[in-house]
């Protein structure tokens, strides 16, 4: 599913719930059409110098958005480049306006229990999906808030239930060829 997006903007930004596989295939995909890839998390943790689950809990999560958002800043002022964001970036508005206005935004969808099956392993440093991971209904909640979030700013949605990560690169290459010859 496609939105409008001015073709100019070099950037591309992956969204999506924590574990839908952000980080994955931003990875891969930058290897492929040669932008360099950034992962906000990453970021955060090397400006900082120690984990995010650290910091939230010394400092809490509002104080974490803020450094979130100079974060993002930094990172976007670089040009070409493919981003992987944090599950709760886009809970700003102040940087869904970022995001939307400097690049192409590729949201990754993937449903509920596909979802938190992929986070198992993920969860110690993802501290506010852990402080309810074993509350499902809080759980979803979340998640429900999340995807209505992410709904509002992406310009190509990708089910990708039924894919692997290849499938995905692929399908986002081909999506490149058609609208943007890369
Ligand atoms: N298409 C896929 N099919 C199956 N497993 C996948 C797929 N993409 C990623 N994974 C796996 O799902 C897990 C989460 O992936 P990844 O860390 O890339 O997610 P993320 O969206 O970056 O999460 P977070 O927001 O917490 O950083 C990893 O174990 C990864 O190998
Ligand atoms: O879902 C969230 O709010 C978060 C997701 C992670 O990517 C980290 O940015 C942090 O743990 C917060
Ligand atoms: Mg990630």
């Amino acid at each position: 599913m496609f939105q409008k997006f001015p073709k100019y903007l070099n950037n591309i930004y992956l969204l999506g719930f924590s574990g839908v596989g952000k980080t994955t295939i931003s990875k891969i995909l930058s290897k492929k059409i040669k932008k360099k890839f950034y992962d906000i998390d990453n970021e955060i943790e090397k400006y900082i110098n120690m984990k995010i689950s650290k910091f939230i809990f010394k400092k809490g999560e509002k104080i974490f958005r803020i450094l979130e958002n100079k974060i993002l800043k930094k990172i976007i002022i670089k040009k070409n480049i493919i981003l992987s964001t944090g599950g709760g970036t886009l809970i700003l508005n102040y940087n869904r306006n970022l995001l939307r206005n400097t690049g192409l935004n590729i949201y990754l969808e993937l449903n509920f229990i596909n979802n938190i099956s992929r986070l198992n392993n993920n969860i110690i440093n993802r501290p506010l999906i852990k402080n309810i991971f074993s509350n499902f209904s809080k759980l979803y909640i979340l998640y429900k808030k999340r995807i209505n979030i992410y709904k509002k700013i992406y310009h190509i949605k990708i089910n990708i239930n039924y894919l692997n990560k290849n499938d995905i690169l692929n399908y986002i290459l081909f999506i490149f060829k058609i609208y943007f010859n890369l």
